[in-house]
């Protein structure tokens, strides 16, 4: 190794060098902007979750972080070096929206295809345990050819994972797969979470990316409408009662705590950030003081999904 080399080894290994950092990115396809200035990072061992409606850019933002597309402007570096260095893309797994591999190859031929593409060695038994890690333990002998779309999908997954990787890039992981399939992926996404392997999932299964994502990137028409960790995002939390008997003064109570919303007898009272959660039972008390009925309580916070909606429906929080 020259001494070029080992000084980009040592900043490429630095700690501090996040899984992405991409910065300005703009793509225009003819006269339609696909992505308009979207700017992020992925900390090592990170699970980002990529959001957005049709054509909000999501693919084209991934595409671009590899390579496979060329960016009009913006810059990205993966794992501290430059997008384009071939030392990044070989720690990078990547499995596409729409993928196709060789029908003719069996499963673990189509592996170790990709272990050589990747410029590593990994050994035939560490090969099998990602096909059984996915599910195909028992099919590494049978031609792609024949297999399901799930089941394509969970090979994808182990091409993606296979020359273990410092970054996973999942381009809709589920699409074709069962509620069984769904949970595995799940699992596989917090395990590479404890081994700190960063993640981008691009999922429009909201409640997916709730479970296992730390932070959220929300695109929309091109650009960036929100971004934070689930905390910041959803950090209205609030309180869901079923409630008779509430007077125009138990109501003005309720109000005092928070904005206020019902529908018959369920009420939903949103909090506000600095709420003290101490300060709830002094609510109820002082609500069976003014004679409301309580049938429950229930603290709740808002779904990833509606806060999406909102923000979609450029609602400011
Ligand atoms: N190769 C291409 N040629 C022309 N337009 C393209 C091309 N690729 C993407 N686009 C356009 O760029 C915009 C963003 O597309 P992209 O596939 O990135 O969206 P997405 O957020 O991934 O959508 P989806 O959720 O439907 O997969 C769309 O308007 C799309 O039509």
């Amino acid at each position: 190794m020259s001494a070029v080399d080992e000084a980009e080894q040592l900043l490429a290994d630095l700690p501090a060098a996040p899984a992405v950092w991409c910065s300005g990115l703009r793509k225009r396809y003819r006269r339609r902007a696909a992505v308009d200035g979207v700017s992020f990072t992925v900390a090592r061992g990170e699970v980002l979750g990529l959001l957005g409606p049709n054509g909000a850019g999501k693919t084209t933002v991934i595409k671009m972080l590899l390579g496979l597309v060329r960016p009009d402007a913006g810059d990205v570096l993966l794992l501290g070096r430059p997008g384009h260095d071939p030392r990044a893309r070989a720690r990078v797994g990547y499995l596409p929206e729409l993928f196709r591999y060789q029908p003719w190859l069996t499963a673990a031929e189509v592996l170790t295809l990709h272990v050589r593409l990747a410029g590593t060695q990994v050994p035939p038994e560490e090969r099998r345990a990602c096909l059984a890690m996915v599910g195909l333990a028992d099919r590494a002998g049978d031609r792609v050819g024949g297999f399901s779309k799930g089941m394509q999908q969970r090979l994808g997954l182990a091409v993606a994972l296979v020359a273990r990787p410092d970054l996973v890039i999942l381009d809709e992981p589920t699409s074709a797969l069962d509620p069984i399939g769904r949970a595995d992926v799940r699992d596989l996404l917090l395990s590479l979470k404890e081994r700190r392997v960063a993640v981008i999932l691009n999922s429009h299964l909201i409640g997916e990316v709730e479970r296992v994502c730390d932070r959220v990137v929300i695109l929309d028409k091109g650009t960036v409408a929100a971004s934070g960790t689930l905390e910041e995002l959803l950090g209205q939390r609030e309180l869901r009662m079923r409630l008779d008997g509430v007077t125009p003064e138990a109501e003005a109570r309720l109000a005092a705590t928070g904005r206020l919303s019902h529908t018959g007898d369920a009420y939903r009272v949103t909090l506000p950030p600095d709420h003290d959660e101490a300060r709830v039972p002094d609510l109820i008390t002082d609500l069976v003081g003014l004679g409301v009925r309580i049938h429950a309580v229930e603290p709740g916070r808002i779904s990833l999904e509606e806060r999406l909606l909102g923000i979609l429906r450029g609602e400011s929080s």
